[in-house]
């Protein structure tokens, strides 16, 4: 079995444990799996073929190792077994002959449970291609199509997440997604503050749903702003991301309509020598001091607890998703120096300007020969740290945007900021405020959009999400 190379560090992932076990067991079913808030970890390759073209899902995906860590959102499995594997033949400008029969890549077979304690796409590993979607209701539906509309979306990102085509009753699959395997595909499902109303449904609204303050950066277009209902698509392919998202947009007709969609990406699995945490668009490495799923705090950090309010909330979390337009223009006319002076880390290796490396803890009272603070007071790494903010943290889980270019020319670039926590007001808020204030980075950035969502935990086997909210 060929060994699977090891994985890009993604938010919340410490690092590819690839020592395969099986996963046949029929005791042990999907989407039974509470693992834990344990590092989800997949790699860009598997280890075996994954399903050929025309394989069925289930003969494909029968036979199963497990890849990686035991993730809090289910299992990332990789597929080994039957098939003939797909993208088999010469390889196509690799440089590396293609024997017959021989995956060039195995990251298709990557697979996450949907089924679980939380949602997947939370401690999963940052995904190369992303979208975002938030639905209105349609005019005249409420609780019940809602529910109705929950449980074929939640059955639907189930089968997509599996490798199975997404044909639903009277429907065809599109075969966009044909050939391919699951991907690391996730689907995840949140609600809006504007969708308790309009379901009748006020009085379970968390209070943590109450709308974001203002913010000193903020240009937000109300249009691309929060909505009812939100999902969060992430694959390790753009095919089959895509191919998620048709269907599940194609399931909404008549109950709910798209408010706003965005599109995003992250480095593809592979593309470096050696695990390395993702950089954004303004070059910085980022997201090297995530909370880690190993820490003691983590799921307190990110997680509704169990017995937490509102009950139907236990083993959710909270979304905030804000459209950042970067500058660009601007900062890429600053030195390469005066760059990391605004982060506070290397641009090389995101080691602290204090020294070390990419995770030695930054030392904020050292100075240089010239008497001056190594990380700025104003540095973005020194003032969004927990202990500057009475310990507010957050899993920033974003995706990179680039829409082209505006009307004055410049990039309509940036990063789509995702973060995870228990409360916002205990996570984005404190910080964002703190941010407002007085951060180097700020000027190099414009708040677009911004939405705010109650993501309940998992669904159990032949539940749906949202159901303890929609039928309790
Ligand atoms: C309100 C929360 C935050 C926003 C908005 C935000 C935007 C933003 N950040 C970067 C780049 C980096 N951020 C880094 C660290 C970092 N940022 C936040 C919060 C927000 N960032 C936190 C909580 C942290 C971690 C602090 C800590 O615990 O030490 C870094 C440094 C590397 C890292 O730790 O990830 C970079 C780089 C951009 C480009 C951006 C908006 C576009
Ligand atoms: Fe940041």
């Amino acid at each position: 079995m060929a060994q699977k190379p090891p994985t890009e560090r993604g938010a919340g992932d410490a690092a590819v444990q690839k020592g395969p076990r099986d996963r046949s067991d029929p005791g042990h079913p999907a989407g039974t799996a509470d693992t834990g808030p344990g590092a989800a970890d997949s790699g860009p390759g598997a280890a075996g073929p994954g399903p050929g073209p025309g394989t069925s899902a289930a003969a494909g995906f029968s036979r199963r190792r497990l890849l990686g860590t035991a993730g809090a959102t289910g299992l990332v499995l990789g597929a080994a077994g039957a098939g003939t594997g797909y993208a088999v033949g010469e390889a196509g400008g690799s440089g590396e002959p293609g024997a017959e029969g021989r995956p060039l890549s195995t990251l298709g077979t990557d697979m996450v449970m949907f089924h679980g304690k939380h949602q997947p796409g939370i401690t999963t590993p940052m995904q190369a291609h992303g979208h975002l979607l938030a639905f209105d209701l349609a005019p005249g539906a409420g609780r019940k199509e809602a529910a109705a509309l929950l449980r074929r979306w939640s059955g639907t990102a189930a089968r997509l997440m599996a490798g199975e085509p997404a044909a639903t009753a009277g429907g065809r699959d599109t075969d966009v997604a044909r050939d391919a395997g699951p991907s690391l595909l996730t689907v995840t499902f949140g609600f809006g503050h504007s969708f308790f109303a309009r379901t009748g449904l006020e009085r379970s609204r968390p209070d943590a749903l109450d709308p974001l303050p203002g913010f000193s950066a903020d240009r937000l277009d109300k249009g691309r702003s929060n909505g009812d209902l939100w999902v969060q698509i992430g694959a390790q392919d753009a095919l089959v991301a895509f191919h998620a998202l048709r269907a599940l947009q194609k399931e909404a007709a008549g109950a709910a309509r798209v408010r706003w969609q965005m599109n995003g990406f992250n480095r593809s699995p592979g593309a470096t020598a050696r695990p390395m945490t993702t950089r954004n668009l303004m070059g910085q490495i980022d997201g090297t001091n995530n909370p880690k799923p190993s820490e003691k705090d983590f799921a307190r950090r990110v997680f509704v607890p169990e017995d937490g309010a509102p009950a139907w909330m236990a083993g959710g979390s909270y979304a905030v998703v804000r459209r950042i337009r970067m500058l660009l223009d601007d900062w890429e006319q600053l030195s390469g120096g005066e760059q990391e002076r605004v982060i506070g880390r290397r641009k090389s290796d995101g080691a602290p300007l204090s020294g070390g490396t990419e995770t030695t803890d930054p030392r904020l009272e050292k100075t240089g020969p010239d008497g001056e603070l190594l990380v700025p007071l104003d540095a973005h790494a020194r003032i969004t740290r927990p202990d500057q903010n009475g310990g507010a943290a957050m899993l920033r889980r974003p995706f990179s945007f680039h829409d082209g270019i505006d009307a004055d020319g410049e990039p309509d670039a940036g990063l789509l900021f995702i973060c995870w926590q228990a409360d916002p007001l205990r996570g984005f808020v404190p910080v964002q405020r703190k941010l407002d204030r007085g951060d180097a980075l700020s000027k190099f950035l414009r708040h677009e959009a911004s939405g705010l969502f109650a993501v309940p935990g998992g669904a159990a086997k032949g539940e749906y999400v949202g159901q303890q909210l929609l039928e309790g």
